[in-house]
């Protein structure tokens, strides 16, 4: 099998989802009370386990998936082009690859999943079920309340998690001006994003399931998590330490697991900060000053990079004068002023915040 198991198996959360045509096929299926096996592909390995019922090159419509249900046996359709290619066929898997299934209906779905590597839908009469078998795993397809309820969870939680990463985010701003930054504060907003990042991922995977159901549920998660992977590369660009890029720290995060994810000092290693175990998180670091340049209304990015390549630190950039930002390669009069001015604004907010 050429297809990543994972993304086929996406793949076909989405050719089942609420609003598309097999879906609507599924459930017209389970109004009517009876059963259906359906192979989600056609190729030489489904025909030699084909036997017997009638060829057709037909679209794939929700009616008539319905209507060929009827007959006995199991309906192929071609997920390629979806066209309905067989119906009433008897399937022949071969019967030494073992299923943990009940039922010959089932135990055939499993069976011919793994040996063609296509996935296949069955709907079961007596459970009134619909289980999908991909890569040798059964998935059933639960009612969009139940997808939802446990979705609406997540995107409870991802709301906290987002509260507090604006929060501590906003901290940093203040410690980055006074230039008291910690490595226990810096570990503290990835370790956050990182969070935020794997719940949302994980809503995606509920938005895919839900199809048309899930409209709302994908706005509401865009609008939580929009710009917050310019806000980690920014963050990664102000402190990883000279020849660590953020490919690798992804790299290493991706192996965290959700558990060790909460100790700081294993997000430390994984950006080379608190020394070799990342266990000294009260060590002082200091921002370039990307991330905070960037929150700067209308500064375009350009002039921040500029500025941030040339100084290299955030306390130069705030030392700098309005002539000294100008005579900079990419940064013009206007922009300077902007910057100078944004930075003062900061710098009154963060103090202000700090002594309120
Ligand atoms: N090898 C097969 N090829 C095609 N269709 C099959 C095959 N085996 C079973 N079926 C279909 O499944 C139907 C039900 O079979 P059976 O009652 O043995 O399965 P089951 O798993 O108990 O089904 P259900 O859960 O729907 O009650 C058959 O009438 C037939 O349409």
């Amino acid at each position: 099998m050429t297809e990543n198991p994972v993304n086929l198996l996406r793949e076909t959360l989405a050719l089942v989802a609420p609003g598309t045509v097999l879906r609507d096929g599924l459930e017209r299926i389970l109004r009517g009370r009876t059963g259906a096996i359906i192979v989600l592909g056609f190729d030489e390995t489904v025909e030699a386990i084909s036997s017997g019922g009638f060829r057709l090159d037909v679209e794939l419509t929700a009616a008539r998936l319905r209507e060929l249900a009827k007959m006995d046996g199991a309906v192929i359709v071609d997920r390629a082009n979806n066209r309905i290619r067989r119906a009433n066929v008897q399937l022949l898997p071969n019967a030494s690859i073992e299923t943990a299934e009940a039922g010959m209906r089932h135990r055939t779905a499993e069976r011919v999943a793994r040996q063609t590597g296509h996935p296949v839908i069955s709907v079961s009469q007596s459970m009134r079920i619909i289980s999908l078998y991909v890569d040798g795993r059964r998935h059933v397809i639960e009612p969009s309340e139940a997808i939802l309820a446990r979705a609406n969870q997540a995107l409870a939680t991802l709301e906290r998690y987002k509260a507090r990463l604006d929060k501590i985010s906003g901290g940093l701003d203040a410690l980055e001006i006074e230039d008291l930054v910690t490595v226990r504060d810096v570990t503290a907003v990835l370790q956050l994003l990182e969070m935020v990042s794997r719940i949302a991922s994980d809503i995606d995977g509920y938005v895919v399931e839900l199809g048309t159901d899930g409209r709302l549920l994908a706005l509401q998660v865009e609008e939580l998590t929009r710009g917050l992977m310019a806000e980690r590369d920014f963050l990664l660009t102000d402190y990883l330490p000279q020849g660590l890029d953020t490919a690798t720290v992804d790299a290493r995060l991706k192996w965290v697991g959700s558990p060790a994810l909460l100790d700081l000092a294993m997000v430390a290693r994984a950006m080379g900060l608190g020394g070799a175990d990342g266990q000294d998180l009260d060590a002082s670091v200091s921002p370039r000053g990307l991330r905070i340049l960037s929150k700067i209304p209308r500064l375009p990015l350009v002039t921040a990079r500029a500025v941030v390549d040339n100084w290299g630190s955030l306390q130069a950039v705030l030392a700098a004068t309005v002539e000294e930002l100008e005579a900079v390669d990419g940064v013009g009069a206007r922009q300077a002023r902007t910057l100078r001015d944004g930075l003062s604004r900061l710098a009154e907010v963060s103090i202000a915040d700090r002594y309120a």
